[in-house]
């Protein structure tokens, strides 16, 4: 059998799919700058469903929105940044949330009772002035929490992760190592007991080592506290091995997302499957990475049509007219190209080997 011998079915979006297990929808967000040149379109009419309990990863090259898209959750663009769009936050428990219509006083508790952010590089998420502990105590008096049990807590998810609670707890942020910081304001995230965590490049500051063993640490917190998790990162390989699914981004848009071994055992975009090329793999000789021709838009100055047309080996005057929409390439992975079914002749994985070691390692090697 080809790689591509699933029959193109009908046009959808991949928003089609909410369930009753959609933790966050998320509905033609979009982020606009008002720049001297024009207006920078930074985050494009994202659609994107996140489901309940599982690790999706969102992957792209630098620059193509994918900070935007980890803000936008939250409502936390930075100004002059304009986001529309809606953002719903469905709790366990309760009525579904609009975020963008909460107040700042809403927004403030949602934030970290509800979904929590990481961002990469804990030195500038800590005040250097301040002990470890002392930012777990001010974020519970903050959000009106008892101080001895979310002590408790902090310890347990210290604990968790490997450090030593009251170490780390009693020592300035310069005082630990990078690794250990990450996982402290891992730690800390994590404190009022949010049901989701968003997580931009967590661990882009990091040895390889580190990164395998913080990676390996948030898959047993997944597990333990029942947690959604948003991956942010340009690093598709770390990603495969932790998300259950995988969203690329390509110049401020969505184009595919699906199941972690779909994506890289049968990537039906161009643009996804040149990434992987792209990719450095521990298993394939250095000659076999491919770099992708050419370079990501500029977001005053996208393409017309599809915006990857520009650098597609099969774009023709179809790809330059029009936006192609979403398609499904096969159960639960979708993919915006119009000649999806031609990406895997036209493309072809350089190495035989599998890409990266994806998180279950279940399907047969090829269809
Ligand atoms: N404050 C800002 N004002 C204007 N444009 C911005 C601002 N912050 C980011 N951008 C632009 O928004 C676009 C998307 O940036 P974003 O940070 O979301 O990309 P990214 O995929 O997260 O990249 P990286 O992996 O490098 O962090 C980029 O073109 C960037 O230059």
């Amino acid at each position: 059998m080809t790689e591509q011998d699933t029959p193109l079915t009908q046009t959808a979006t991949h928003s089609s799919q909410t369930t009753s297990d959609t933790v966050l929808e998320i509905r033609n967000a979009e982020v606009t700058f008002g720049m001297d040149r024009g207006v920078s379109r930074v985050l494009d009419t994202v659609d994107l469903d996140v489901q309940r309990g599982e690790i999706i990863g969102v992957v792209g090259e630098s620059g193509s929105g994918k900070s935007m898209l980890a803000s936008s959750i939250l409502d936390a663009v930075v100004d002059p940044g304009v986001l529309s769009g809606e953002i719903t936050y469905y709790p366990d428990d309760g009525a579904p949330v609009d975020v963008l219509g909460l107040s700042e006083r809403e927004l403030k508790s949602l934030r970290w009772e509800d979904i929590s952010m990481v961002f990469q590089g804990a030195m500038s998420s800590f005040n250097p002035t301040m002990k470890v502990g002392k930012h777990f105590e001010e974020t519970l008096v903050a959000h009106d929490y008892d101080v001895d049990t979310g002590m408790e807590r902090a310890r347990e998810l210290l604990s968790d992760l490997y450090l030593e609670p009251e170490r780390v707890l009693g020592s300035y942020p310069h005082e630990l190592s990078g690794g250990m910081q990450q996982r402290a304001l891992i730690a800390l995230s994590l404190i009022l007991e949010p049901e989701v965590l968003v997580m931009d490049e967590p661990t882009a500051a990091l040895d390889l080592l580190m990164q395998r063993s913080i990676l390996s640490l948030l898959e047993n917190l997944q597990e333990k506290y029942d947690l959604t998790m948003v991956f942010i990162t340009h690093d598709l390989p770390l990603v495969a091995e932790l998300a259950d699914r995988i969203a690329v981004m390509y110049a401020f848009e969505l184009i595919e997302i699906g199941q972690t071994e779909e994506i890289l055992r049968h990537a039906a975009h161009p643009y996804t499957r040149s990434l992987l090329n792209a990719t450095p793999n521990l298993d394939a000789p250095l000659e076999e990475m491919q770099p992708i021709e050419g370079s990501a838009p500029d977001p005053v100055n996208v393409p017309e049509g599809c915006s990857y047309n520009p650098r597609c080996p099969i774009a023709d005057e179809t790809c330059v007219a029009d936006d192609p929409d979403f398609q499904s390439a096969s159960p639960d992975h979708e993919v915006a190209c119009f000649h999806w079914e031609d990406a895997a002749e036209a493309v072809p994985f350089t190495s035989e080997e599998q890409h990266a070691e994806p998180k279950a390692s279940t399907a047969e090697e090829n269809r």
